[in-house]
């Protein structure tokens, strides 16, 4: 089904879903009715995201919750040293040794504000090569963006089923179960998970009514339901810590449902990606396909921004990202190819963070390549990268602080650069 946020009604069973109204005394087939709120149940009209749910066992059903002792790496709060106002680079993480689903692979590689808050955004890293074949994942801290970087997936949500290749990104609403499949057999990629506002589509201003990620081109499942019996684990991240509890049936048995809020993919090779044709590069927020805006207004939460192949045409301009210190707090991922503003150890799989006001740009060889090029018209072609940026400041875990993947030698990227001569 298409489009963002719309108002979706689907039922996978004819009769399920109820007509004109939400709680019928008794749905059809004896479903329960339940609904799932994503947003306070006063939010602005234009804001307000909810859905209704028809399924065969309330969700309230399941013994109390224990800690999980699983997943070492996701979710272990951040370290509690000052921060250092350092510029941080990692390569890719390995994939596992040992057999580990999506869960087990989770890695928290930065977080900011707590997730109590309902602010802040969390990056972390997932590599898998086992499916969650009888276990589910649900997470009360905030939605999920799927950015898969190597190997597909298919995210069984109790909404319906999403199959996610690299180069798409999918969302798993806050409070939806869901397990994931690797078709690929393995799989890694990026999850920035949103504690704050739900991730929407940002103001066109003067662009005007069309362009950047265009709400047709998100897709959302149709409802498909699992009629399970038997021992299932649900794991569950809440207020920053991982719990666990059993259920007997499977949690994905949601046989029709309505509602705004959803699930959803959305192919990245849609995104119209707009620029200079003049001069100048323009602040990368031309590239901002999802934005959770914070209180403040311009100043996101958490913004999602791409990288896309697209033409440079612009005359008399320095053509790549530019020398930069900002307030908002920068991390960037890579999904393939290389990133304009670094020639060298931005790996597909990678990422770097560069936080409030720490100076970044162009390495030493991107500025001498791109002082010097000719400037006729080129396309960067076979590359994207993502930035999730902040206005929180970041914060590493330990593990991503001190993993042998993190580069001791980023400052060097910016090491060298000629003195100008004056006259
Ligand atoms: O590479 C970065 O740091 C991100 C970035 C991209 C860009 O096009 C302009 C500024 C900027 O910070
Ligand atoms: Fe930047």
């Amino acid at each position: 089904m298409s489009g963002f946020g719309s108002h979706f009604a689907t039922e996978a069973v004819p009769g399920a879903l109820p007509q004109g109204r939400n709680s019928p005394q008794k749905p059809a087939h004896g479903l329960y009715a339940e609904q799932l709120s994503g947003t306070a149940f006063t939010a602005p009209r234009h804001e307000n995201r909810r859905s209704w749910l028809y399924r065969m066992r309330p969700s309230a059903e399941h013994p109390p919750y224990g800690r999980y002792q699983g997943a070492k790496l996701f979710a272990p709060g951040t370290a509690n040293e000052p921060l250092a106002p350092n510029r941080l680079r990692w390569d890719p993480l390995p994939m596992p040794d040992g057999p580990t689903d999506l869960i087990d692979g989770l890695v928290t590689m930065v977080a900011n504000r707590d997730p109590a808050e309902l602010e802040g955004v969390a990056v972390h890293v997932y590599r898998a090569n086992r499916d969650m074949e009888d276990r589910f994942f649900v997470d009360a801290d905030g939605e999920l963006l799927f950015i898969p970087q190597m190997g597909r997936l298919a995210l069984l949500t109790e909404l319906g089923r999403i199959d996610v290749a690299p180069g798409e990104i999918a969302l798993v609403p806050r409070g939806v179960r869901f397990r994931a499949l690797l078709p690929d057999g393995e799989a890694r990629g990026y999850v920035a998970e949103n504690h704050g506002s739900l991730f929407r589509l940002p103001e066109l201003g003067p662009i005007g009514s069309n362009g950047l990620a265009n709400a047709r081109d998100f897709e959302t499942p149709v409802a498909a339901y699992e009629d399970r019996d038997g021992g299932f684990e649900l794991v569950q991240k809440y207020l920053g810590s991982l719990w666990t509890t059993t259920l007997d049936h499977s949690p994905l048995d949601v046989v029709a449902w309505h509602g705004n809020l959803a699930p959803w993919k959305y192919d990245l090779s849609r995104f119209n990606t707009i620029g200079t044709v003049s001069f100048d590069h323009p602040d990368p927020s031309i590239f901002t396909v999802l934005t959770s805006p914070s209180d403040v207004p311009g100043r996101a939460n958490a913004d999602f921004v791409i990288f896309p192949p697209r033409w440079m045409v612009a005359e008399d301009t320095f053509r790549p990202p530019w020398f930069h210190r900002n307030v908002m707090s920068e991390c960037m991922g890579l999904i393939h190819g290389a990133y304009d503003a670094k020639a060298e150890g931005f790996a597909p799989g990678g990422m770097s963070l560069h936080n409030m006001m720490s100076g970044h740009g162009p390495d030493v060889a991107s500025w001498k390549g791109a002082s010097e090029a000719e400037l006729k018209p080129h396309r960067i072609e076979g590359t994207m990268a993502f930035m999730v940026e902040s206005c929180w400041p970041f914060r590493p875990t330990e593990f991503a602080l001190n993993c042998e993947q993190m580069q001791l030698d980023y400052d060097q990227a910016w090491g060298g650069f000629p003195k100008a001569k004056l006259p």
